[in-house]
């Protein structure tokens, strides 16, 4: 788990000590909160100042990469540069540690973790070592990143790194802090199959408005299934795949599935709580239900009401939330996918690797207890609640069931059986569903915990 080992090689004295001390201490937000363009900026440019945004905004200030994308790459006006952008930030937080051991190898002594001199090395070592781009080119695209700071010292390190000629290890590490926190929580396998998911990019699973159509799905696409309304492609484009405009299916993770497909079919009424982008919705809506879904946010619910316009999928569509919102009346099933540090995408979000402190764990378990506890109130006796997260955190998961239901009497586990789930995926011996990384195979899966529960007759 430590920095150094990986890379022990033999440069480390290359530059004098004073001035590496000196030309590190620079913070890398001093001149990445000005947005800006550069008239200046040489080609190429603008993409790798766009990534140190992106990077200062993870991992100095707390934001999801997606959110802050649209500021980071204000007044790039090539698509493909703001698609490397996020690439660049992307790649880095999946590499980050390793990058590191590389830097530290190479410097008289550690840079500051937010030393600007550090986060643009990170950016010129990842294209390089992991995305292809040759060195010349990485260096002089980031170089003008640290005009009239640490320059020599960022050249000098990616010069004694580039002739030592080390690479990335073939499975990255994951962050200290994170390794640290599963390790304790679900032991060395987790942490190697968290490892091992990173170094691959993650299957497209889809999921088919029809699962009678399952096979034709998966031949017509070339994919493999894996539960019946569910395919499995290695990666694709997704907009130009037959099916997409039609709304024959829609992109979910296998794991993400699950939830849906543990309330079943029903003709009843099924409260989706927390519902955007809608992929539970739809499932729900497939599977015979009359759906109301709600969703706090106004954004998120555009995405929905395009993704049931596009599956032609019947729903109610309510703006609420769902601390203060009420149904009018009680519903035979809730799917209550609550916000969550969502640490199980990590693979696809590498940005949740750094974002989730335990602070933010320990607030997300009080909304969530709270949003359970009223969903419960909703539910007709001998109906069903199910509690979804797609964290790999115990306090989202095992935890919040286990208080909710010594203070719910009313509500029992109905347990999850192994017919229910993708081959070689078992339910815990209490009924509910954790899935780790790696679980499900080929291809791996989304972290996510799943309990179904039961409200008593009267
Ligand atoms: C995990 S995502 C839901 C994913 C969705 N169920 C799906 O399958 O596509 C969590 C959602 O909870 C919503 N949310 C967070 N707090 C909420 C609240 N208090 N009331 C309603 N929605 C909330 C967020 O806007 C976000 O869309």
């Amino acid at each position: 788990m430590g920095r150094s080992a990986a890379h022990g090689g033999s440069f480390g004295a290359g530059l004098p000590r004073s001035r590496a001390q000196a030309e590190s201490s620079r913070p890398v937000a001093e001149s990445s909160q000005s947005n800006a363009p550069k008239p200046a900026d040489p080609p190429g440019v603008p993409a790798r100042r766009a990534a140190l945004k992106l990077l200062d905004a993870v991992l100095r200030q707390g934001l999801p990469l997606e959110a802050a994308l649209g500021r980071a790459t204000a007044g790039i006006e090539r698509a493909d540069d703001r698609a490397l952008a996020h690439a660049i930030a992307a790649e880095v937080l999946r590499r980050l540690p390793d990058l590191d051991s590389l830097i530290d190898s190479a410097t008289p002594r550690a840079l500051p973790e937010d030393a600007k001199a550090r986060f643009v090395l990170r950016i010129a070592l990842v294209q390089v070592l992991s995305l292809g781009t040759p060195a010349h080119a990485a260096i002089a695209t980031v170089l003008p990143l640290v005009d009239g700071g640490p320059k020599k010292l960022v050249h000098g390190v990616f010069g004694a790194l580039s002739r030592r000629g080390d690479t990335l290890p073939e499975i990255p590490a994951l962050p200290d802090p994170v390794a640290i926190r599963w390790h304790a929580a679900w032991g060395d396998d987790m942490i190697e199959a968290a490892e091992h998911a990173i170094a691959a990019p993650p299957p497209l699973d889809l999921t088919l408005a029809d699962p009678a159509t399952t096979a034709d799905w998966a031949e017509r696409l070339g994919g493999t299934s894996l539960l019946p309304g569910h395919v499995r492609l290695e990666s694709a484009h997704v907009p130009e795949l037959p099916g997409f405009e039609a709304g024959a299916w829609w992109v979910q993770d296998i794991a993400a599935s699950l939830p849906a497909r543990l309330i079943g079919n029903g003709t009843g009424t099924a409260l989706d709580l927390c519902a955007a982008p809608g992929g539970k919705t739809m499932q729900l809506a497939h599977a015979g239900w009359s759906v109301i879904a709600v969703d706090a946010s106004e954004a998120r619910l555009t995405r929905l009401r395009a993704n049931i316009a596009r599956t032609d999928t019947k729903a109610r569509v309510i703006t609420g939330d769902v601390l203060h919102w009420s149904p009018q009346e009680s519903v035979d099933a809730v799917l209550l996918d609550a916000p969550c540090s969502a640490t199980g995408i990590f693979r696809r979000h590498p940005d949740v690797l750094y974002r989730t402190r335990p602070s933010v764990i320990a607030q997300m378990a009080v909304t969530q207890a709270r949003l359970l506890t009223r969903a419960a109130g909703w539910v007709k006796p001998g109906g069903t609640l199910v509690y979804a997260t797609c964290s790999l955190e115990r306090e989202e998961g095992e935890t919040r069931i286990e208080a909710f239901l010594a203070d719910h009497p009313d509500y029992a586990i109905d347990p999850v059986r192994p017919e229910e789930l993708p081959a070689g995926v078992t339910p815990h011996e209490n009924g509910w569903l954790r899935l780790l990384p790696g679980q499900v195979q080929p291809g791996g899966n989304d972290g996510f915990f799943i309990a179904r529960l039961r409200r008593a007759d009267r």
